[in-house]
């Protein structure tokens, strides 16, 4: 079918987190200077891509916000109206935020911590609300009548595609061109949820940190088609990664 329609994805760079191996989710970790790196690589990407957005999204974690900025820096487009929205947080992780992924998996079992990780429907433990991480006094989430303990991947995607619907599709709909800076599991869930019949294969939802998606949608605004911008291969020649099985 053809591209009607393009939006451009993005998973931050590296965070603190992701370097130590850390479950995230809703906790705030910095990007690495690595990370920072991975940004602006993206940034670079989409310019040799010929890439201009004249709207962006992100959510409300610095990791994603920063990417963003930097992005935005090496494309010259900081001037852009940006939305910062708790809808596009990472899944909320509960308990394993903060946590070690190897140390989890010694304490838990491999099975098991992988069905908290990608089972569609399937809750990590809940975060007890005296928990350091526990996001209920954090004024960023004050306007929210509930502050979650936890997510599955579908309670995620209940309230990230809403806000598709509310703010990205209008968009489109009158001529912008959006950039979406995100997390993995939230970024993965969405493409994929905007239509779970779809050939769209993003390899259990790991997305690669900073490595730029490009979206096609057909006339319905479901996804045609999508691949990855891949990094400067020898400093010359980006090679497309197709993600449609
Ligand atoms: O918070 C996370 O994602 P993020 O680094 O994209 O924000 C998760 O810890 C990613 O880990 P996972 O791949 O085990 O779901």
């Amino acid at each position: 079918m053809a591209k009607v329609h393009t939006v451009v994805l993005v998973r931050h760079g590296e965070s603190e987190y992701n370097r130590d191996n850390i479950f995230t989710g809703w906790c705030d970790p910095d990007l690495t200077a690595k990370g920072q790196e991975e940004a602006k690589d993206a940034g670079k990407i989409l310019q040799e891509y010929g890439f201009q957005f004249d709207v962006a999204y992100t959510s409300v974690l610095k990791r994603a916000i920063k990417t963003l900025y930097l992005i935005q820096e090496e494309l010259d487009c900081l001037w852009i109206p940006v939305t910062k929205t708790w809808r596009l947080n990472e899944r909320h992780y509960g308990k394993l935020q903060g946590k070690n992924k190897d140390e989890t998996i010694k304490k838990y079992g491999r099975e098991q911590v992988q069905l908290w990780r990608r089972s569609f429907k399937v809750c990590p433990p809940p975060l007890d609300e005296k928990d350091e991480h526990w996001s209920g006094n954090d004024k960023r989430y004050s306007g929210l009548s509930f502050v979650p303990t936890g997510e599955s991947i579908e309670e995620a995607s209940k309230r990230s595609l809403p806000f598709w619907h509310k703010h990205i599709v209008p968009a489109l709909k009158s001529g912008k061109r959006p950039l979406i800076c995100g997390h993995a599991n939230t970024l993965g869930s969405l493409i994929k949820n905007l239509d779970p019949s779809s050939k769209i294969d993003l390899s259990d939802l790991s997305l690669p940190n900073a490595l730029p998606l490009v979206l096609e949608l057909d006339e319905s605004f479901l996804p045609s088609q999508c691949q990855f911008l891949q990094h400067p291969s020898g400093g010359k020649l980006h090679k497309k990664r197709n993600c449609n099985s």
